[in-house]
């Protein structure tokens, strides 16, 4: 049988996303980016999908990690939360579409809903779409609408 077509869902987060659970919790709920891990792994392992994780505060860094897809953009895509970096970084907007690799933005909170620097991505109109306002679910949502709408039949469990 020929190899099996593994995606992987790269998970990355960016700054102040390494705090989940003890900052602003009213906000950002309670739940800590290991308990996030956790739970997208369980739903990756259900999907029959690859997860690889990383978090950063360093915009560089982050964008090292979209540039370490290089090559295997065809079998990967990205669930990413720029953390403040969705507001500021043409950076990572290039990145992505350096790499051409396809992008679920994902933002716990309702960005809308909060101060006006907020109501602007440099990611969402590259973006294949964006989760928002749902809490750490968002993630896991992300995670499976990927799996509806991005694999090709064959790969849909
Ligand atoms: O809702 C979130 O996950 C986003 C997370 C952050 O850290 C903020 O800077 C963004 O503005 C919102």
């Amino acid at each position: 049988a020929d190899r099996a077509f593994v995606v992987c869902t790269q998970l990355i987060n960016g700054p102040n996303l390494n705090l989940l659970g003890t900052r602003e919790p009213e906000k950002y709920g309670s739940q800590t980016l290991s308990d996030v891990i956790t739970q997208c792994q369980s739903t990756c392992t259900e999907l029959g999908l690859h997860l690889e994780t990383f978090q950063s505060n360093h915009e560089g860094h982050i964008i090292d990690r979209i540039h370490a897809v290089l090559g295997r953009a065809q079998s990967t895509f990205l669930v990413m939360n720029p953390g403040a970096f969705t507001h500021t970084s043409v950076a990572i907007r290039d990145a992505i579409s350096g790499v051409q690799v396809p992008v679920i933005e994902v933002h716990i909170t309702n960005v809308h809903k909060r101060e006006a620097f907020r109501h602007h991505s440099y990611i969402s109109d590259i973006a294949v779409g964006v989760v928002a306002g749902f809490g750490t679910y968002g993630y896991e949502a992300a995670i499976r609408l990927a799996a509806q709408h991005l694999l090709p039949s064959s790969n849909k469990v």
